[in-house]
């Protein structure tokens, strides 16, 4: 569906050459939801700007729906253009135009008939819930009605690919659920690929179904979203999907740690271990295995369980003591269950 090719866009800057991506290769499968994240300036913006040629890149090729735009000129790639919509995170509504006419824009701008029009935009607006506003200005509706229209408005040509750039990142976190909600329907119901861009992992985790994280002009992970939570690489993923997941633990466990570990009977062991799992695991009979057969005291000390695209994933601190080769054959046994385990020290 989209793919682009050794992908490097140099800005000419005041203080010289920028160079905001440097080698991108990406391969988007049609009915996807695709997330890129990164911290700013990392090249998101510039890098979903080359999928409709907003930005045309310094080198490289791109390729949407069998067609190389990087070929294209003029008319043609107007043309092409057409099926690549993109909603904004200021939403980009024209002040003058009602909630109808903003939606319409394209389509008049194209030369289409009122009439075709209206058949059009009428059951746009009932998709995106507004339809009881189509005769208000932008000055008297919400953000997240604002962004409902640009969305309207990116449909309006029927792409076959919607762009969203931080289009909820002007929003407050109940609104962006709700606008999220809408782009997934919208990939459900119309079978729209969506790319989207956004510095925020509880966005990747709310709706996309794969995810590339970027750091300086590079695509430096990319997987699956279960995958990339339960197994991050990289420092800068890591540091992403803290904000869901902390990567440290509150200095409250480590104290407890510390009570515990003080409190251990002689000959017995004590480790604090990190465990994540994703899917068809299940917690409970796991630990009660431990407890069970290897004669380990568990106590949790800190975790969640939570739900990415309808598969359960879970993080925990857990403390188990117990003689060692028992601590050492719990980890052996996770591991074999799937279960991510990381030994944590505490020090003193
Ligand atoms: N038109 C431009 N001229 C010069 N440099 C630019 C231009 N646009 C972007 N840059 C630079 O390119 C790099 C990547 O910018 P880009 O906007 O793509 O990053 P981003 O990840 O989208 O960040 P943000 O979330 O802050 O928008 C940055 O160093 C930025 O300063």
């Amino acid at each position: 569906m989209i793919d682009l090719k050794g992908i490097t866009q140099i800005y000419q800057g005041p203080q010289g050459p920028v160079e905001a991506l440097r080698g991108v290769d990406l391969h988007i499968a049609p009915g996807e939801v695709f997330g890129i994240i990164g911290r700013s300036g990392a090249g998101k913006s510039s890098l979903v700007r080359v999928i409709n040629l907003l930005n045309r890149p310094t080198r490289g090729t791109v390729t949407v729906h069998g067609r190389e735009l990087t070929q294209l000129q003029g008319a043609q790639l107007r043309q092409a253009r057409r099926e690549i919509g993109m909603v904004f995170q200021h939403f980009n509504l024209l002040s003058s135009r009602t909630v109808y006419d903003n939606a319409a824009l394209p389509l008049e701008l194209a030369g289409m008939s009122a009439a075709q029009i209206r058949e059009r935009i009428s059951p746009l607006l009932d998709l995106v819930g507004l339809a009881h506003l189509a005769d208000r200005y932008p000055a008297q509706i919400s953000g997240g009605q604002k962004q409902r229209v640009g969305i309207a408005r990116a449909l309006a040509s029927r792409p076959k690919v919607l762009l969203s750039d931080e289009a909820t990142s002007a929003l407050d976190p109940e609104t962006t659920r709700s606008i999220l909600d809408l782009l997934r329907q919208v990939n459900r119901d119309l079978g729209v690929t969506v790319v989207l861009i956004t510095h925020q992992m509880q966005v990747v985790k709310q709706i996309a179904d794969r995810v590339a994280v970027m750091e300086a002009g590079r695509i430096v992970e990319m997987g699956s979203v279960i995958d990339v939570f339960t197994r991050p690489r990289e420092d800068i993923t890591k540091s992403l999907i803290d904000e869901i997941v902390p990567q440290e633990l509150p200095a409250s466990v480590l104290a407890r740690v510390r009570q515990l570990a003080a409190r251990l009977a002689p000959g017995q062991s004590g480790q604090l271990l990190r465990l994540s799992y994703a899917g068809e695991q299940a917690y409970e009979p796991i630990l009660s295995h431990l407890i069970r057969e290897l004669g380990l005291d568990l106590s949790i000390l800190h975790g969640q369980i939570d739900e990415i695209q309808e598969q359960t994933f879970g993080s925990l601190a857990v403390y188990a003591s117990g003689a060692m080769a028992h601590i050492g054959a719990a980890i052996d046994y996770l591991r074999i269950q799937g279960v991510q385990v990381r030994t944590v020290e505490v020090g003193a």
